[in-house]
């Protein structure tokens, strides 16, 4: 029996894959079709203190490598996802799920961490330090002195499973400085990476960005980031305290995408374009394809091969 379920903050999921954070999940019909289809699991849509209605539209386009998209974090607010999740749980008692959420401040991220301590929900917190796409507000996770500030205070109110969504890094150092933080705390995973933020895509016929927000910049994802996003994976996984487990994301499209981010470390990976692009029934396709790759090469567990990559010697 080829198995692709998995393990994550001592937890168990009968599958590795899931949505991102943003994709399919905004709100319980959204939720619903992904915890009906064979992903393992799910993650909410960043959920804030309060809800926004985001960007302006056009905000999200479609190419034919991925995406580009600037969104501006709309949602309907943390209480929102934190009732339906619970109503999940309630649901479906013994299923782990993801609530996704970014505070603007430090107090905003404490703020959120505390209602979720006080409320009803028993699953993993990904906090989001990379959206790229709030006009006038930086990707934190580019500011390292921030994220050691905010893991200090995050961990000072919680003591749940908790990972980080960070943002693409593209500089060794960067890797070796970012591991020197996270090593620092008891954080459950990272999750690598989110879009690379402010990528540009042009309408030629119309000599027009493609969207509405910022003058058309966006983050990018899809096909275009998969190799930033098996680095990502790769460079943290080889730097990271064994504790901290490896969410992969980013560029998968297939099976052997999947296969991919798990050699390089990953112990569970996020679909994003390309549930946008297919709708749920991605996940059905994409565990055949990799049970498919598992049983060619003989593995019957992800434990077989996974963060087995090998280096030229
Ligand atoms: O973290 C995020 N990453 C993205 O690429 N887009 C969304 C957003 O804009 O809400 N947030």
């Amino acid at each position: 029996m080829i198995s692709t379920a998995t393990k994550l903050a001592n937890r168990s999921f009968s599958n590795c894959m899931m949505n991102a954070a943003g994709v399919w999940c905004m709100d319980e019909a959204e939720l619903t079709a992904i915890d009906d289809s064979a992903a393992g699991t799910f993650v909410t849509k960043s959920g804030t203190l309060v809800s926004r209605p985001g960007n302006p539209e056009p905000r999200y386009y479609e190419t034919a490598l991925g995406s580009i998209n600037s969104m501006g974090l709309p949602n309907h607010g943390i209480d929102y996802y934190l009732d339906v999740v619970a109503a999940f749980q309630k649901k479906n008692p013994g299923k782990t799920y993801f609530l996704s959420c970014t505070g603007f401040s430090i107090e905003q991220d404490q703020t959120l961490l505390r209602k979720i301590k006080d409320s009803e929900f028993n699953g993993i917190v990904e906090l989001n330090l990379s959206c790229p796409n709030v006009p006038g507000k930086p990707q934190i996770g580019y500011d390292f002195e921030t994220v050691d500030q905010i893991l200090a205070a995050v961990f000072a109110e919680y003591d749940g499973p908790l990972g980080v969504k960070l943002p693409p890094y593209f500089d060794l150092v960067h890797f070796d400085q970012m591991a020197v933080i996270l090593n620092k705390y008891p954080l459950a995973y990272i999750n690598s990476i989110n879009s690379i933020g402010n990528g540009l895509y042009i309408d030629d016929e119309k000599e027009e960005v493609v969207i509405k927000p910022k003058n058309g910049f966006g983050g990018i994802g899809g096909e275009y980031v998969k190799p930033t996003a098996l680095a990502n994976v790769h460079a943290f996984y080889q730097r990271l305290k064994p504790e901290i487990q490896i969410i992969g994301t980013g560029g998968i499209t297939s099976g052997r995408d999947v296969f991919e981010h798990i050699l390089c470390g990953a112990s569970m990976v996020q679909v994003g374009t390309e549930l946008a692009k297919e709708g749920p029934q991605v996940f059905e396709r994409l565990t055949k394809e990799l049970q498919d790759i598992m049983a060619a090469k003989g593995y019957t567990t992800l434990a077989d091969f996974r963060g087995k990559l090998r280096h030229q010697d």
